[in-house]
């Protein structure tokens, strides 16, 4: 078996692949400079790809440059190459990377690689423990992505090609303990073959899967901004107007919108200053989302005004929401809160409910409705939820 004929030759595979992994080297260092800095891990898959080169190229040079190079460091720079792809992950996914056992486990087969090169020579046993180390370390990577799945095709496509390579360096080291490893690495068996060009399109695949991934988190970052509010992180004025514009569109029978404004927010601006304020603002979003739950959306219409937008949801239930919403705000802030000189805030809600279709009524129809409800309900001294008629 282990003298059919080989499928391609190794050396020429092994160059090529390096050369791919410089050319992917350079399009994700071009794409780390012009991303930003929020998507983390592009040094590290910038960087791996050019070890994995200089690895590739002293595995080219075996019986040409002394085996301490081809052997011993070329598959330290090799295994330091899938860390540097694997740190990578941890930074993307993570936001740190931890890769320090892993190094300490390549320190180690570094010195096992110098004994059964330079003092008691075996082949085998080298294969042995860089395919078991490669496999496990795949594997740990591809786990990484598992817990972290999303439906980008990238995380996909990253987590098929981990498990691929794990698999492939498995079936290597079963190779090894069947008799079937050849007696060097340019031998031409069926699965140093198949390995060596896994491992080719490995380099340039990784590549492509966190060019996806990179790109595809730049995509959300900046639907994100586009459609936030900077200040509270609810949606701004036009994302909000948007989304009831598509809620009417759907032609639902329930809906309901609310008009909400804090009261004397001036003040809290005049007495306690605008950063303070601020504070205030962000925290009477995250009271109000929490009312809302996954029954609607909230944006910022403005200011201190706020629209609250329930699908689905008629009028006994939308007066409930407003109710649960204003008494998350009536809350005081506990006394060790940054806020809690400030004491506590209160509101003014405007709500405006249909239960069966809006008919020929609009989305600015129904605002102005909502509107006209929370200017009565300022009217009337403030603090309290009051329906359109
Ligand atoms: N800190 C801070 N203040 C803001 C922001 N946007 C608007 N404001 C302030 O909100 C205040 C709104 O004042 P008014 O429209 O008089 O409303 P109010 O004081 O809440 O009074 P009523 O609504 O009538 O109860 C103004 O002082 C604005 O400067 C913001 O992003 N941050």
């Amino acid at each position: 078996m282990g003298a059919l004929p080989a499928i391609l030759d190794p050396r020429s595979v092994i160059i090529l692949a390096g050369l791919m992994g410089v050319v992917m080297a350079l399009v994700v260092f071009f794409m780390r400079r012009s991303y930003p800095a929020t998507i983390q891990g592009l040094d590290e898959w910038s960087q791996a790809p050019l070890m994995a080169f200089v690895s590739t190229m002293l595995f080219a040079a075996r019986g040409f440059f002394p085996d301490f190079l081809t052997i011993v460091v070329a598959n330290f720079v090799l295994y330091q190459a899938c860390i540097l792809y694997y740190a990578g992950s941890q930074k993307f996914l993570l936001g740190r990377r931890d890769t320090r056992g892993w190094t300490v486990l390549n320190g180690c087969l570094a010195l096992a690689m110098f004994w059964f090169s330079s003092v008691k020579p075996d082949f085998e046993t080298r294969l042995l423990l860089i395919t078991l180390a490669v496999s496990a370390l795949f594997f740990f990577h591809a786990q990484l992505y598992m817990r972290h799945e999303g439906r980008v095709f990238g995380k996909r496509l990253m987590i098929g090609l981990l498990l691929a390579q794990a698999l492939v360096a498995g079936l290597r080291f079963l190779s090894v303990v069947a008799g079937l490893a050849g007696s060097s690495l340019m031998d031409g068996t069926w699965i140093q073959s198949l390995y060596i060009s896994m491992y080719s399109f490995t380099v340039l695949l990784l590549s492509i899967a966190v060019i996806l991934m990179a790109t595809d988190r730049v995509h959300t970052e900046f639907e994100y901004l586009a459609t936030r509010d900077p200040l509270t992180g609810a949606l701004n004025r036009r994302a909000v107007l948007d989304a009831c514009g598509a809620v009417f569109a759907s032609g639902r029978r329930r809906m309901a919108l609310l008009m909400v404004d804090l009261d004397h927010f001036k003040d809290i601006n005049d007495r306690f200053g605008h950063q303070m304020g601020d504070a205030v603002l962000r925290e009477a979003v995250g009271r109000m989302q929490r009312a809302i739950g996954d029954k609607g959306l909230l944006g910022r219409y403005g200011g201190e005004e706020f629209v609250v937008l329930l699908p689905d949801v008629g009028k006994a239930e939308a007066m409930e929401i407003a109710a649960r919403l204003k008494q998350n705000i009536d809350e005081p802030f506990p006394a060790d809160s940054p806020m809690a000189a400030v004491g506590s805030m209160a509101v003014s809600i405007g709500v405006a409910a249909s239960e069966s279709g809006m008919g020929s009524i609009g989305v600015d129809d129904v605002l102005a409705l909502a509107d006209a409800a929370l200017y009565r309900a300022k009217a009337m001294g403030r603090d309290q939820v009051i329906a359109a008629a």
